[in-house]
């Protein structure tokens, strides 16, 4: 369990993060999301102990995180700017490196996330192109087995294949070993089916915590012919539409009752859940 108490970050003026008491209990996968400047970056890396609050506590399990080794060996940051170790080492040794800091590590899976990514063990890390070392972040955080693992934004430079793999062994390996782990965002769509719970920043604050069910379910998309769909979703609010030939898919916010979906039904038009991205551009206050 990660826990912050009035946890709050200032840079000069700028407060990027206002108070926050926050729990999130172990063995759960958590989607941080916000828009750019919303603070996720901070958070996390206080969360990791990479950062002193200016005030307020982190614990992990009761250990507050800064600067105690018994709360940051079990915490791994992966960030989009660069992974844990040195540009001058090779990968193998900075593999080596990661296994004699990190008591969970398991020198065997990464060897296979490795191949599967196909890294080349020899090369330094700082030769590798972007996605090689998004890719090797990926290895390091995955193989690290850390009780609390944290990437942030660290897909990018990957390609779709590469994101797909991260995906599938990040559920696999997390299915095994169940721990806690959050995920940083803008792939709001492609991440989503990960996770558990959403946390949304928005402004430094956190705007939104909910599960991703209930989340969903917050909203409706609507599929049909455009004018039966028009007219339909009269005096909705409408999150986003999108147009297919003939046929409108428009996403409305909040439930519809019995007789709305009764209705739907006699004209033939499909409800689905609402996407996470339509319903967080919303909420976020952003452009529909
Ligand atoms: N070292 C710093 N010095 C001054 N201000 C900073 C520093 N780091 C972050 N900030 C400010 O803190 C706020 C939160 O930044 P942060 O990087 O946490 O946002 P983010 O949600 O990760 O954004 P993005 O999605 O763009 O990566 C922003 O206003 C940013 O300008």
């Amino acid at each position: 369990m990660i826990t912050t108490s009035a946890l709050q970050v200032r840079f000069g003026d700028t407060t990027a993060l206002h108070p926050l008491d926050l729990d999130l209990p172990a063995g759960r996968i958590y989607g941080l999301l916000g828009r750019n400047g919303a603070g996720k970056t901070t958070l996390l890396s206080t969360l990791a102990g990479f950062r002193r609050p200016s005030g307020g506590t982190v614990e992990l399990a009761g250990v507050p995180v800064f600067d105690d080794v018994r709360a940051t060996t079990r915490i791994c940051l992966i960030r989009d700017d660069g992974v844990p170790g040195d540009p001058t080492d090779t990968l193998r040794d900075n593999l080596a490196m990661a296994a004699i800091l990190r008591p969970g590590f398991d020198t065997a899976y990464a060897a296979e996330l490795m191949e599967k990514f196909a890294l080349p063990r020899r090369k330094t890390l700082r030769t590798l192109s972007r996605g090689q070392r998004s890719a090797f972040g990926i290895v390091v955080g995955l193989a690290s087995r850390a009780d609390l693992t944290m990437f942030d934004e660290a897909h990018l430079g990957l390609d779709a294949p590469s994101r797909q793999l991260f995906h599938d062994e990040l559920l696999r390996d997390y299915l095994d070993r169940p721990r806690t782990v959050i995920l940083s965002t803008h792939l709001i769509e492609e991440q989503s089916p990960l996770f558990e719970q959403v946390l949304i920043l928005h402004e430094g604050r956190l705007l939104l915590r909910a599960d991703v069910d209930e989340l969903r379910a917050r909203g409706v998309s609507v599929t049909g012919p455009q004018q039966v769909v028009d007219d339909f979703v009269f005096g909705l609010t409408v999150l986003a539409q999108r147009r297919l030939g003939p046929t409108k898919e428009v996403t409305v916010f909040g439930g519809l009752d019995d007789e709305r979906r009764a209705l739907a039904d006699r004209y033939g038009l499909q409800l689905g859940p609402v996407a996470l991205q339509d319903l967080f551009i919303h909420l976020t206050g952003g452009a529909v």
